[in-house]
C-alpha cells in the first residue's frame, strides 16, 4: 500500500466503500433462505438467540469507540447509539434490547435462555468479539467506518419484514418491532457514519484503512451467519 498516492475525492471514496456491498451479508445462503421463507422454526431459533449476542455487544462497542475518539461532536453523536439498545433506565421496553428480545419470544425462545447465552455458539462468539477488539484497538475512524455496513441493512430490513411476514404465517408485524423501529435509526446513522469517515479520513492510506474495515466487518457478519448456519443444521 503507497502512502503517496493522492486522496481519493470524496465521491469517488464513496463508492469504493459502496462498491463492497456485494460482501454484506444480504446475499449469505442462510439470509437469503429466511427471507425465502425456507427456516424452520428451529432455524429461525437459532438464529435469534445468537444474534442476540451481537445486539447485546454493540453498545460495548460503541463505547470503545466513544473512548477512543479525541472529537467531542463525534462522542456527542455516538452516545446516541449506546441509549438506543440500552434504552434509558432498566426494564425499558423502548430499547433495541428489548425489541430483539421481544423477537427471540416470538420465535418461541424464552428470555431466560437468550439471557444466559446458553445457545451462543464458538463462531458466533469469536466473530463478535473480534468486531469489538476491532474498536477498541483501532484508530477510532477505522472502527466507526467498520459500522458502515449499516448503509446497507436499512434496505435488507425494509425487505425482511415484507418477507417474513409473507412467508412465516405465525410471526405478526408486532413482534418485528425490531426491525420496524430501527430501518429508520439505521438510515439516519449511515449517513452520519458516511458524513465522519469522509470527513476524518483525509489522506489516501487513511481511506484505504477506512475501507479494509468495512470489508473485515462484513467478513465478521459474513462469518456470523456461517456459524449459525452450521449450529442450525444440527437437529
Ligand atoms: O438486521 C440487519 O441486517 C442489521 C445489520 C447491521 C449491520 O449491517 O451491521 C446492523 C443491524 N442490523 C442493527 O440492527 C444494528 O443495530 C447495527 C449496529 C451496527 C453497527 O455496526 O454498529 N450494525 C447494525
Amino acid at each position: 500500500m503507497s502512502t503517496s498516492s493522492p486522496a481519493r475525492g470524496a465521491e469517488e471514496f464513496v463508492a469504493a466503500l459502496r462498491g463492497l456491498s456485494y460482501r454484506y451479508w444480504g446475499s449469505h445462503p442462510f439470509h437469503v433462505r429466511m427471507h425465502a421463507g425456507e427456516l424452520s422454526e428451529h432455524e429461525l431459533r437459532v438464529w435469534a438467540a445468537n444474534r442476540w449476542y451481537y445486539q447485546s455487544v454493540l453498545p460495548r462497542k460503541d463505547a470503545a469507540i466513544i473512548s477512543n475518539c479525541p472529537v467531542p461532536e463525534v462522542r456527542r453523536d455516538w452516545l446516541d447509539r449506546i441509549v438506543y439498545h440500552d434504552g434509558t433506565a432498566e426494564g425499558d421496553g423502548d430499547s433495541g434490547r428489548e425489541r430483539w428480545l421481544r423477537l427471540c419470544e416470538a420465535v418461541g425462545l424464552d428470555r431466560a435462555e437468550v439471557l444466559d447465552e446458553r445457545h451462543i455458539v464458538p463462531g458466533v462468539r469469536f466473530a463478535v468479539d473480534a468486531y469489538v477488539t476491532f474498536a477498541r484497538t483501532r484508530p477510532w475512524v477505522e472502527a466507526v467506518a467498520s459500522g458502515l455496513t449499516e448503509m446497507f441493512s436499512g434496505h435488507l430490513m425494509q425487505r425482511r419484514v415484507g418477507d417474513m411476514l409473507a412467508n412465516y404465517s405465525w410471526i405478526r408485524r408486532e413482534d418485528l418491532v425490531y426491525f420496524t423501529n430501527r430501518i429508520d435509526a439505521v438510515s439516519e446513522e449511515g449517513k452520519s457514519t458516511l458524513d465522519i469517515v469522509v470527513r476524518y479520513c483525509v489522506t489516501r492510506e487513511q481511506q484505504d484503512q477506512a475501507i479494509a474495515a468495512l470489508s473485515f466487518k462484513c467478513d465478521v457478519l459474513w462469518s456470523l451467519l456461517d456459524a449459525i448456519e452450521r449450529a442450525a443444521m444440527k437437529e
